[in-house]
């Protein structure tokens, strides 16, 4: 059941390799998700386009400047009242040293050692397909579809089956 009341947000975030490690960020406590790991990025604006947001968001979080390559996740994820449409896209550094400006905390994350940290659901499939080494640095885009979660018991569950649509060929 489609709730057209729901607040719907364009999240744009960065997957950010080196050395076989991901760099996440920690979500400020208090906030929505607080205290979890996550991607660095956040909303798109109006009249931004992915790639200012992104590079807007990454500056001001990071003090790092970006060049954003393909996206490699796309999902819509209900959280309550709001929906988060979420794109994940492959990025590399080209100025600047991450820093935690305005995060609570950023780590270089080996891939095998996601499980260790504490992710935002609408995450949860991407995080399980880069520790399996599934996510190449092109190509490939995990659309884990729309999981609408209404914490309104009145309203419909209606939660659609993850699915990756491609994956890296076969060598
Ligand atoms: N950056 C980022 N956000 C994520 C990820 N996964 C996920 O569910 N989100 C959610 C958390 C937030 O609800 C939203 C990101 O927006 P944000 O970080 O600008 O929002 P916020 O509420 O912290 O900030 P604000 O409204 O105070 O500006 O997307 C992720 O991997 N990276």
């Amino acid at each position: 059941m489609q709730d057209e009341g729901k607040q719907s947000f364009r999240v744009v975030a960065a997957l950010i390799r080196q050395e076989g490690k991901v760099l996440l960020t920690q979500r400020w406590p208090g906030k929505h998700l607080g205290l979890t790991w996550e991607f660095p990025g956040g909303k798109v604006e109006i009249g931004e386009n992915d790639n200012q947001a992104l590079k807007r968001e990454l500056l001001e979080e990071l003090g790092i400047d970006v060049e954003i390559g393909t996206c490699c996740f796309e999902t819509r994820h209900g959280y309550g009242s709001k929906e988060v449409h979420l794109l994940i896209y492959r990025c590399s550094i080209l100025n600047g040293t991450p820093t935690a400006i305005d995060v609570k905390a950023i780590e270089w994350v080996g891939e095998n050692e996601l499980s260790t940290k504490s992710f935002p659901p609408a995450d949860l499939l991407f995080v399980q397909e880069l520790s399996l080494g599934r996510i190449g640095t092109e190509e490939v885009v995990v659309n884990a579809g729309t999981n609408i979660e209404n914490e309104d018991e009145e309203n419909d569950i209606v939660i659609k089956p993850a699915q990756v649509i491609s994956r890296p060929p076969r060598k």
